[in-house]
């Protein structure tokens, strides 16, 4: 089966990927900081039991494990495919995760707090996802009661996510925009109502491959169909400029356009070797490459996937053991090298 981000949407230009994530922690347990293991684990598999039939609610299976058995690189491996953030990725706690089989739903139990619900799908779709997830928490919370208050809303480990522990998030594609001088006074004017965006990979410069993830700075004071049409508007306001300058460089520099391209093209397909700075820099530019209609391959293909792919574990688990830096660029290199489609 394919995993969520091997699915191409191409139906918004500049769009990669949507995510809702929900935070909750249940009535009767203290916050898992406060928790020892054996509370941590009898609660763990509580919630595991009251959710056995929701894969059949939900019509996908949903497969449960404990972080603990997973070894070091399945771990990583499941921080660069989004399952686990970093924070939880590191937890010596017993944590659980139930996830379906493509990744695209997974509840983690006992992270930061009880519960994270969280929903990731190719494309723009945060209002069908926030309706795939809401409807998960209400069958959550029927069985599990909820730390509220009437006042603050849901309760949650950290006060950022206090009130309707919602984080909606896009992740958008912004080669030319980035580079604009106006781009950090843009990012400023987006805080004004309240979408934050910040990069990917890293912050300014550093963030080769100028993926963005645009979400909601406050989680309270705001209805979640707020949230979730502030971080839409503001998804579409970046794509748009972006589209807007990528336009005008098509009119003014269409050949140094071409050419960076197909060069980029060149290198990702021969290249022996690849650090993952040169490779995201080059992808990027087959993506915006693609979108905008100057180079075509045989197949349809999927440059986000290749993103996700080009990191340490998912490099070291096709390789099956563990490689050095040189290695790895050479990794990069052939599993670039063997997904690259030829050109039409
Ligand atoms: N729309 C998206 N598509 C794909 N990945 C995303 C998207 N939004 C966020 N991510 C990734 O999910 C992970 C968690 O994101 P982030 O650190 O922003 O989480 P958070 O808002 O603090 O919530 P959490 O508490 O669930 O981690 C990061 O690796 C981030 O890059």
């Amino acid at each position: 089966m394919l995993k969520w981000f091997e699915q191409t949407d191409s139906s918004r230009s500049g769009v990669i990927s949507s995510r809702i994530r929900l935070v909750r922690n249940w009535k009767e347990y203290k916050f898992p900081s406060k928790l020892d293991d054996k509370e941590s684990t009898e609660m763990i598999h509580r919630l595991e039991f009251g959710l056995k039939d929701l894969g059949e609610e939900l019509g996908k299976p949903m497969v449960f494990s404990m972080l603990d058995e997973l070894n070091e690189l399945d771990r990583v491996a499941f921080k660069e495919r989004r399952v686990l953030n970093s924070s939880i990725a590191a937890k010596k706690t017993p944590v659980g995760i139930l996830l379906s089989e493509n990744e695209d739903t997974e509840i983690v139990f006992n992270g930061d707090d009880h519960i994270r619900i969280q929903v990731l799908k190719t494309g723009l779709h945060l209002e069908e996802m926030w309706e795939q997830a809401s409807g998960i928490d209400d069958y959550m919370n029927e069985r599990f009661p909820y730390a509220f208050d009437d006042r603050y809303g849901y309760l949650t480990a950290f006060p950022t996510n206090v009130g309707t522990g919602l984080r909606a998030s896009v992740v958008v594609h912004l080669p030319m925009l980035s580079q604009g001088r106006k781009f950090s006074s843009l990012i400023g004017e987006m805080g004004r109502f309240g979408a934050a965006v910040r990069g990917v990979y890293g912050e300014g410069e550093d963030n080769f491959g100028a993926l963005y993830e645009v979400s909601n700075q406050k989680t309270l004071g705001q209805t979640e169909r707020e949230i979730i049409d502030t971080v839409t508007k503001a998804a579409i306001q970046l794509t748009n400029q972006e589209m807007q300058v990528r336009k005008l460089s098509l009119q003014r520099r269409k050949i140094e356009r071409e050419d960076e391209i197909y060069k980029s093209y060149g290198v990702l397909k021969y290249a022996r070797r690849l650090t993952s700075r040169d490779a995201m820099i080059f992808l990027s530019q087959m993506m915006a490459g693609l979108e905008d209609g100057l180079i075509h391959t045989k197949e349809e293909f999927n440059v986000y996937r290749l993103m996700l792919g080009i990191w340490p574990a998912n490099l070291q688990k096709i390789s099956d053991r563990p490689l050095n830096k040189e290695e790895l660029d050479m990794a990069r290199a052939e599993f670039i090298r063997e997904e690259l489609p030829e050109l039409n």
